[in-house]
């Protein structure tokens, strides 16, 4: 019997996670599950699966979680230091499914005690990347990436030397707007953006699935967890969402993964890992997928992409301040304070202002090892910035 916790999971990963676990009665047991706003399903899924924890990140609903747990015998806790200690508690497997940076802490307390780390939390990366990768180096702890493309990128690379590897190439499915006229993107409500032609997520990774946010997110988290510069690793627009990541060898090979659009598949290998079990995911018939198209990504659809370069050059703590600034951005953009297309407007002025800042004197020197209390206020002065921005910016429209 293996012990596992989820953290986030009463989210889209997380209940993922749970259906896969609860398919194999009897092989896993639940330690902790956190989750933050969705009380009841936390509580319902702590008595289902029978954990020993749980955990809502928010302080204020304790009582609510206490209450719908009373007579039970599951322990409770609530606030985010409550969250990074579950995360703390030695198992053998653990889920990082928390959304946007709030999960770069529990993340880092999972491989602070070397433990075994299923990592869907992009922005555990894209924050705190080199931290993150020497901690984990430190301590022998183990990281599976979940991301399904960079699932799919450590699956192509298993047994392969890292020397022979040319090019990462991830895929984008184009995301809501893919097919819009340009001129209509500033009128994008949020409920609009938070539709994706293939897969079933989370809100706010849908909404940057729209905006390819994701995606360049997921170029800064390829870079952190393969070490190809940014300049080999691309994006193929592949509205299909079957190919999901490829590599290309020194003499010309691709080796793509391909599946149909299930997170099943990547929670599910790193599960199992390193063996594969059978799993309850579509098996992809190709002949009715009948083609596979690919093109390359607009610049001026999708400035995401252009911007993650633009903080990876600026190097140091800036990927810190392009993720606090996106997330910050996004929280405008549903509060429908700013239009769409602002989003981007308000990470690249982010960006400009902070990158070589004076408050920031050690944020934008690369090649230094950030430590965690410098990720923290790079987040926090990202948020700032951005908030600031977007503050400006609703009032200029009014
Ligand atoms: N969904 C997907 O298919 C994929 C997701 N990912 C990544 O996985 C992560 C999770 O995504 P997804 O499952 O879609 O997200 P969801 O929004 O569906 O779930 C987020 C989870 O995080 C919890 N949460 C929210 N805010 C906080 C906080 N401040 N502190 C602690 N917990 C919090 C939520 O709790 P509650 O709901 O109770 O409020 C929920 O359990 C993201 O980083 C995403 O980018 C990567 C690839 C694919
Ligand atoms: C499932 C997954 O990994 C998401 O990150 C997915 O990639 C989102 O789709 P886009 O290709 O639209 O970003
Ligand atoms: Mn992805």
């Amino acid at each position: 019997m293996r012990t596992v916790t989820i953290l986030g999971s009463t989210g889209s990963i997380g209940q993922a996670t749970l259906d896969l676990i609860s398919r194999r009665e009897g092989d896993f047991a639940v330690e902790a599950l956190t989750g933050a706003g969705n009380i009841p399903l936390l509580a319902a899924q702590a008595i289902r699966h029978r954990a020993r924890l749980a955990v809502t990140a928010r302080e204020d609903l304790h009582a609510d979680l206490k209450a719908a747990l009373a007579g039970t015998g599951i322990e409770t806790a609530a606030g985010p230091a409550a969250v990074a200690e579950a995360a703390a508690r030695p198992v053998d497997w653990t889920m990082a499914a928390i959304v946007g940076a709030a999960g770069l802490v529990p993340s880092l307390a999972v491989l602070r005690r070397g433990g075994t780390l299923a990592l869907a939390n992009k922005e555990t990366l894209v924050a705190g990347g080199p931290l993150v990768m020497a901690e984990a180096a430190r301590t022998g702890a183990c990281l599976l990436p979940v991301d399904s493309e960079h699932s799919g990128l450590f699956q192509a690379l298993r047994g392969e030397r890292a020397e022979e590897v040319e090019r990462l190439i991830l895929t984008a499915s184009g995301g809501a707007f893919r097919d819009w006229p340009l001129h209509r993107l500033r009128e994008a409500t949020p409920e609009q953006a938070s539709t994706h032609p293939n897969w079933a997520m989370g809100q706010r990774i849908t909404i940057d699935s729209a905006s390819m946010f994701n995606k360049a997110l997921e170029i800064i988290e390829a870079h952190v967890l393969f070490g190809l510069p940014a300049d080999r690793i691309e994006v193929v627009i592949h509205p299909e969402s079957l190919v999901h990541a490829l590599v290309g060898f020194r003499d010309g090979a691709l080796i793509a993964h391909l599946g149909a659009p299930d997170m099943r598949h990547a929670i599910g290998f790193a599960l199992n890992h390193p063996l594969r079990e059978a799993l309850p995911v579509e098996r992809l018939d190709l002949v009715r997928a009948g083609r596979l198209t690919f093109r390359e990504p607009d610049p001026a659809r999708y400035p995401a992409l252009r911007l993650a370069r633009l903080a990876m050059e600026q190097g140091g703590l800036m990927p810190a301040v392009f993720n606090a600034a996106k997330e910050a951005a996004l929280d405008a953009f549903l509060a429908r304070a700013i239009r769409f297309t602002q989003m981007a407007e308000i990470v690249e002025r982010t960006l400009d202002r902070l990158s070589g800042d004076g408050r920031m004197p050690r944020l934008c020197r690369a090649g230094e090892m950030p430590g965690l209390d410098d990720i923290l206020e790079a987040d926090r002065l990202g948020r700032k910035e951005a908030a600031a921005l977007a503050g400006r910016m609703t009032r200029e429209e009014a």
